[in-house]
């Protein structure tokens, strides 16, 4: 906690110091009100002077008033502080999450990164707020309040002595009790966040398949497991008031009891009595609101070391800083110099600290406007590999190169720039179609926007829509069918001209006509753009489907993270049983043989190098 008030309360300090400093004079005018009120109660109440009484009655009516100015200004500059403060740490906290890799994404997990971010930085301002109006507070009105008393008469102050300590030590054992539980609280917060999260956005599917009542029960468990803590807290907590109270209302006792015997014998008087019973309640209840501070607080810093944790931690993918990478010349390409568009040598990557590989001894090359098909069954890796080919994941050994240029050398920005990615789940944000598919490019022009639609066979529904481009896009894309989403997010990707285009399983939702018309399209515009004297535009398309990748140039067949075959759909047949056996899982045998020319006929002169390389990495 103090070291998220030592790095960001910068423009914040003069409120930390007005806001006490008020707060001190607050305090102030409460320890003098019992003595203004026995000064009223002995000159004013005993000799039945109504004159002393009003001119004691205004005194304290313009104490009130001027305290509660300080308290006005106190509240205003803890406000001030707490909610600058913590939107700051949350911009920040915003900020490091973006900067993370996929890695860290993993390690933290999107539920709790939003738990850190709204309900721990909300714990954070809580006790910031409370810290500028209380911590000084309540600890000086004990503190004064006890001075006071034992001012006025030692022998009764006696009876401070011993209560005070008495409550103080019932406190400690309760708290060093509670504290423990505060941390578990929290995780079980991030447990329920995560199941509300997985319930609301899979609502559909979980009605599809009569799942109701059982996630019902799963988010009941993990609510009543959280309750469970809550309610150990409370019943711990909950002996508090009670023994402060008894505590209290005993010390009172004894204070009229032993005070009355005194004022009998004339060494005090009903006022200073008075005054000594108000003191009492006043720490008494000074060393409550203390220990409901060091509730808040410990909640608090369990709070700010999660919030801590995302901060200290390092995005394992940085740019190297190094200035752009110098893409290859047309003419390079024409003349057959220019390097692989995508190079793997050996790339190893395994999640965390995993001891096995996902993704083990991958090799492989494709040459510039070539058309690479990855291929192979559920979890065999295919999401993986493309995954490292514009560094979302940094392998464990090996290389992975584009355009000749190891990707830890690219700039991030310029790698994700000539590399564009269709994930798997057609992911769109609230706003319109124009500001979705303008990601890449902020200053795309309609017609670049069309000729993207175009491409991914979305203009046709995008011109039915009454306003067009800037028709409106509901949060996550839910008022679009999942063929039109997938459509969009793969239009979003070829907007600001890529020279690598992956599809990572982008199309499944698509019918077999319009997957054909897709990827002829987009080998088209490859074909356009090196007519053209740019680059030609490399594909990279992974898919579950035999029909999408046998024309491809190089086909990657995928078993168990290993490259288990590569080369051309014939090839393959030949000499990759697990190819045949996928094929064999979704065509006819007569369906297979003498595959048709590729599609995408070769746009440069330099052949693609296939190194074929069987499950265990023998060649
Ligand atoms: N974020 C992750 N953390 C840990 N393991 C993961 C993660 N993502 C994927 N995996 C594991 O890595 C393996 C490869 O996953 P990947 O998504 O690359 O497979 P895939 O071939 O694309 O599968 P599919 O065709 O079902 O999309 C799987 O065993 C999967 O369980």
């Amino acid at each position: 906690m103090l070291e998220l008030i030592k790095r960001f309360s910068g423009g914040y300090v003069r409120y930390f110091v007005i806001g006490p400093a008020c707060k001190l004079l607050e305090v102030f005018f409460d320890l003098l009100t019992p003595l203004v009120i026995a000064r009223m109660i002995d000159e004013g109440v005993g000799s039945h002077d109504a004159g002393v009484v009003v001119r004691y009655g205004v005194l304290l009516f313009v104490m009130a008033v001027v305290g509660m100015g300080f308290t006005l200004v106190c509240q205003k500059m803890a406000a001030l502080a707490s909610q600058g403060m913590g939107t700051a740490v949350r911009s920040r906290l915003y900020r490091r999450i973006n900067e993370f890799s996929h890695a860290e994404l993993d390690r933290f997990g999107t539920p709790s990164l939003i738990t850190r971010i709204t309900n721990d930085i909300n714990q954070i301002q809580l006790a910031l707020a409370l810290g500028i109006r209380q911590l000084i507070r309540w600890p000086f009105l004990a503190i004064g309040s006890m001075v006071a008393a034992l001012l006025i008469d030692l022998k009764l102050g006696l009876i401070f002595l011993v209560s005070t300590p008495l409550i103080g030590l019932v406190f400690w054992i309760v708290m060093a009790r509670c504290v423990p539980y505060f941390k578990q609280m929290q995780a079980k917060l991030d447990r329920i966040g995560l199941i509300t999260r997985e319930g609301l956005s899979g609502v559909r599917v979980i009605r599809a398949f009569v799942r109701e009542e059982h996630e019902r029960k799963r988010f009941r468990d993990a609510a009543y497991d959280q309750a469970a803590v809550a309610i150990a807290v409370g019943k711990l907590s909950s002996i508090l008031n009670p023994v402060t109270f008894l505590v209290m209302n005993l010390g009172v006792c004894a204070i009229l009891w032993m005070g009355g015997i005194q004022v009998d014998t004339g060494e005090l008087t009903q006022g200073e009595v008075m005054a000594f019973v108000n003191y009492m309640t006043q720490t008494l209840l000074s060393i409550v609101y203390v220990a409901n501070l060091v509730v808040v607080f410990t909640k608090a810093s369990a709070s700010a070391s999660r919030v801590n944790e995302v901060l200290h931690c390092e995005p394992s993918i940085v740019d190297a800083g190094n200035e752009s990478v110098d893409l290859p010349s047309s003419e390079a390409v024409a003349s057959g110099e220019a390097p692989c568009a995508i190079r793997m040598d050996g790339a190893c990557f395994a999640f965390g600290d995993a001891e096995v590989n996902t993704i083990d001894r991958a090799t492989l090359e494709l040459g510039l406007g070539k058309t690479l098909g990855v291929i192979g069954g559920t979890g065999s890796g295919k999401s993986t590999l493309v995954s490292l080919m514009l560094r979302l994941y940094d392998t464990r050994s090996g290389s992975v190169e584009v355009m000749g240029a190891d990707v830890r050398a690219w700039p991030l920005k310029q790698l994700r720039h000539v590399v564009s990615i269709v994930p798997q789940r057609a992911s769109l944000l609230s706003g319109t179609i124009r500001s979705n598919l303008t990601w890449r490019d902020a200053h795309a022009t309609d017609d670049q926007l069309w000729a993207a639609l175009e491409i991914a066979q979305a203009a046709e529904f995008v011109r039915k829509l009454p306003q067009g481009l800037d028709a409106p896009v509901e949060a996550g894309g839910k008022n679009f069918s999942g063929g039109q989403r997938q459509r969009l997010t793969i239009a979003r990707a070829l907007v600001g001209d890529p020279l690598i285009l992956i599809l990572d399983d982008s199309a499944s939702a698509l019918d077999f006509k319009t997957d054909a018309a897709l990827r002829h399209a987009i080998h088209e515009r490859g074909q356009r753009s090196a007519a053209e004297g740019g680059l030609p535009l490399t594909t990279v398309i992974v898919s579950q489907r035999v029909s999408s990748v046998r024309d491809a140039d190089v086909i990657c067949v995928m078993s168990h993270g290993q490259v288990a075959g590569l080369g051309t759909h014939d090839e393959l047949l030949a000499n990759c049983p697990l190819y045949e056996e996928i094929c064999l899982s979704q065509l006819k045998r007569e369906e297979l043989g003498g595959s048709a020319a590729p599609t995408s006929a070769p746009a440069v002169d330099r052949p693609t190098r296939v190194r074929p390389q069987l499950a265990g990495g023998e060649a």
